[in-house]
């Protein structure tokens, strides 16, 4: 298992993704399954997997079609891979591209598997819309009717507005509010001003044009359905541009904008992940290890204000386990799911007053920003629910990778209240 020393090494040796696509853009005719299979495509010709029977697949979307029931192996069966190879789907909210990532890791770690692909899609231009709950009875009524008069009586209890379908929501459902409903909470809970708010969404585009500029992005597989890179990254966006922007969620007296909060976003991403001994027969080089990862939950019905806090606690476990600081690390990815989220997470990290409220007694302290998000994250790049775990662990490596050598720390927040976090070694 991760973290266990007597296990074998897990390295991250390939990646891949399509570029990402703000929602009803470029892939609004792309479903999950024809984008995680471009992914998974472009990942096994770039490593030369054709025809290979691989440990397993790990796939997962956020938000499925009911007929999507197997997505990860169908993907597997319109891949170039050994038809043998198994696949599973697995759903963590946010979390899904780390947790798809922890579970193949841990396969490798105790032998199981020698190698494996992890990775996860999302489309928020697909999303499903479901018939309401009158309708569907009716319906299920009418197909166990005996008779032909049976089942007029159940078709004549339709009435015209049981077609009214009952339209996706980003909300949860143990509070009725929606991510950037609980996230204002926090914005407010912690003073967290619309003016750093904007700031740190200016950088993250500043951020992710420079890496495009010095070909960090020129290994994506690209273009895919004609697009060659992220579109919601904006080179022409300015403070004085953010600052004119409405608040998306409290409309009175909010601070989150579609500015400085991730966009609905559609994508693919996925990471070849393999034990020392196969990637050296097959001359592939280790970007980075993966050594220590997390999962927690935090509390967030009755304070609201947590719901994307649950890092708080995944990071504290995980350095406790590593026997390492919050300093001990050379580059820093949190995924954005807006600026609010990140910035409330490093000041409670900071905080000896704030971090007592999540019973810990002392702060963990200031990270380099310098460090952080050093490509630019999810407000720049967009976010595809699932495919952000693959594309913060892809970046991460790469960077590490770049390097040549050092330690990587990432974290996830996730709707549910949930967070994820992971070190990378190399
Ligand atoms: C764990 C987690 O990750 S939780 C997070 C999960 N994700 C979410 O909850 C998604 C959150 N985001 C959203 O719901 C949506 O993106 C919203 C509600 C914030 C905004 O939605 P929309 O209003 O459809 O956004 P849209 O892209 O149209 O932008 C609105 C306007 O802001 C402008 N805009 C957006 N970003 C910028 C920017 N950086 N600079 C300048 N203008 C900008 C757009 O151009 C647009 O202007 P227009 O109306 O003149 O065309």
């Amino acid at each position: 298992m991760l973290g266990n020393h007597q296990s074998r090494k897990v390295a991250i040796v390939g990646y891949n993704r399509i570029p990402f696509a703000r929602h009803n853009t470029f892939y609004t005719q792309a479903s999950n399954k024809d984008m995680f299979t471009a992914a998974l495509n472009g990942l096994i010709e770039r490593y030369h997997l054709q025809g290979q029977l691989i440990g397993e697949v790990a796939g997962g979307a956020v938000i499925k079609h009911s007929t999507q029931l197997n997505l990860t192996r169908e993907c597997v069966m319109d891949s170039s891979l050994d038809q043998r190879t198994p696949a599973c789907d697995l759903q963590q909210a946010c979390n899904t591209g780390i947790e798809t990532a922890i579970y193949i890791a841990n396969k490798i770690a105790l032998g199981q598997i020698d190698a494996g692909i992890a990775g996860g899609v999302d489309s928020a231009s697909d999303a499903p819309l479901v018939l309401g709950e009158k309708l569907r009875k009716i319906l299920l009524a009418a197909r166990r009717a005996k008779t032909f008069g049976q089942r007029l009586t159940e078709f004549s209890k339709i009435r015209f507005k049981d077609f009214t379908p009952v339209a996706p929501m980003n909300m949860e459902p143990g509070t009725g509010l929606s991510m950037g409903e609980h996230t204002e909470l926090t914005a407010k809970y912690y003073h967290i001003s619309r003016e750093e708010q904007d700031l740190f969404a200016l950088k993250s585009h500043q951020k992710l044009a420079l890496a495009y500029d010095r070909g960090f992005f020129d290994d994506m597989l690209s273009p895919y359905l004609g697009l060659a890179l992220d579109n919601n990254m904006r080179r022409d966006t300015s403070l004085e541009k953010l600052a004119k922007l409405k608040p998306a969620f409290d409309k009175q007296d909010g601070s989150l904008t579609a500015g400085n909060s991730s966009p609905l976003t559609d994508g693919a991403s996925c990471l070849l992940l393999a034990s020392e001994e196969w990637a050296a027969e097959r001359g592939l080089p280790v970007l980075a290890y993966i050594t220590f990862a997390e999962v927690t939950g935090i509390e967030y019905l009755k304070q609201k204000q947590n719901l994307l806090l649950a890092p708080v606690y995944a990071a504290a476990d995980m350095l406790k386990k590593a026997e390492l600081t919050l300093q001990d690390f050379d580059f820093y990815e949190i995924h954005e799911a807006f600026a609010a989220q990140v910035l409330a997470i490093l000041k409670i990290w900071e905080s000896p007053e704030l971090i007592r409220e999540f019973g810990f007694s002392e702060a963990f302290g200031k990270i380099d920003a310098n460090k952080l998000n050093v490509n630019g994250s999810s407000i720049a790049t967009g976010h595809p629910f699932a495919a952000t775990g693959g594309r913060v662990l892809a970046t991460l490596a790469k960077l590490l990778a770049e390097k040549g050598s050092g330690r990587g720390f990432l974290s996830v927040c996730a709707a549910g209240g949930m967070g994820a976090t992971v070190i990378l070694e190399r």
